[in-house]
């Protein structure tokens, strides 16, 4: 088995006496996507900083190699090696968005020929090139971010570090920030990845880990974290109060809502208890105004693990 990209053990922080990070556990494999999730001050940009040489650990805090580089010893080597893009964007908004490429090429030492390589072949990647002589400063939310991960590709790094990559981004900017990161692993790019949107979690990533009161809450594969919390059910919603009332005496073991007409029955959300929910409803001759689905997804596991209330994420349901 190769050297895992990120290996941390027993990682502590605290600031003036409060513990963020309470010793937890890290090991993210080459070439993979790990998530970071949490809700806000659970110590998600603390882990990056952590990892990425920014700060440094509390005494106690166990090994952390990074790139195969012990983080204590071998920061420069573990510098060399990754790439950073915090939720603080590093563009400078004065200069354009060439210039800013170019500036990050002579930070590493490229040469002149092979800088503008460089900084031509990103900016096409990052669907850049027609914005790149115009200031920073007039680029979209989403263009700043791409340009930011460009920057931050130039110095070619094994693993990058993206804090909350998509905050603030529209869906469609979300989507394209998305693709990068799916592209950027298929080269074999090791991906830390914080975020706050589940969603974003679940569609990128090969491990999550929930940080919760300065410990890993749970940590597994998205589906491996959705199989802790119990099924989902079936919610079906009427608008003749009649009809409700009827529904609600078929199908008994639903648990009824009176105010919104709605019944929620337990379900797996499979092709054959659907038929028998639907059948239920036809023995009884109802037709319900609305069905749908909820299957359970990381905001449940969130909820669940966390008991927070403040991930602006959507809940999934699904209308069938
Ligand atoms: N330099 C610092 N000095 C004192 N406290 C700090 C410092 N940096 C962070 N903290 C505190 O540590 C806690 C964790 O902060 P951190 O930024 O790591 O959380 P986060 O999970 O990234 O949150 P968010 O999602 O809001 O960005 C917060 O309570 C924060 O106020």
């Amino acid at each position: 088995m190769t050297n895992p990209a990120i290996a941390a053990s027993g990682l502590r922080k605290s600031y003036d006496g409060r513990t963020v990070l309470d010793g937890i556990d890290l090991t993210v494999p080459e070439g993979t996507v790990f998530s970071l999730l949490g809700p806000n001050g659970a110590g998600k940009t603390t882990a990056v900083k952590l990892l990425s040489t920014l700060i440094t650990p509390d005494t106690g805090s166990g090994d952390i190699r990074v790139a195969g580089h012990d983080l204590a010893t071998e920061p420069q080597a573990v510098r060399a090696a990754i790439g950073v893009t915090g939720q603080f964007s590093a563009v400078d908004g004065l200069i354009t968005g060439e210039e800013n490429m170019l500036l990050m090429a002579d930070l590493h030492h490229l040469s002149k020929t092979e800088g503008r390589r460089v900084t031509a072949e990103l900016l096409e990647r990052f669907d850049l090139t027609d914005a790149a002589k115009k200031p920073a400063s007039t680029y979209s939310g989403g263009m700043k971010r791409r340009l930011d991960i460009a920057m931050t590709l130039v110095g070619s790094p094994r693993i990058i570090f993206l804090d909350e990559p998509t905050t603030g981004l529209d869906p469609r900017s979300r989507h394209t920030m998305w693709q990068i990161i799916r592209e950027l692993v298929t080269g074999g790019v090791t991906v830390f990845l914080t975020t706050q949107y589940l969603e974003e979690a679940d569609e990128l990533a090969d491990r999550i880990a929930v940080l919760n009161n300065g410990k890993i809450a749970a940590e597994g594969t998205p589906d491996e974290l959705k199989r802790l919390i119990p099924g989902g059910h079936v919610r079906l919603r009427f608008t003749d109060p009649t009809a409700y009332r009827t529904a609600a005496e078929a199908l008994h073991d639903a648990t009824h809502d009176d105010d919104a007409l709605s019944l929620q029955i337990l379900s797996d959300g499979s092709q054959r208890d659907l038929r028998t929910i639907l059948d239920r409803l036809d023995t009884a001759g109802i037709e319900a105004d609305e069905l749908t689905v909820h299957t359970p997804d990381l905001d449940d596991v969130f909820f669940a693990l966390t008991g927070s209330t403040t991930v602006p994420a959507q809940s999934k349901e699904t209308a069938r």
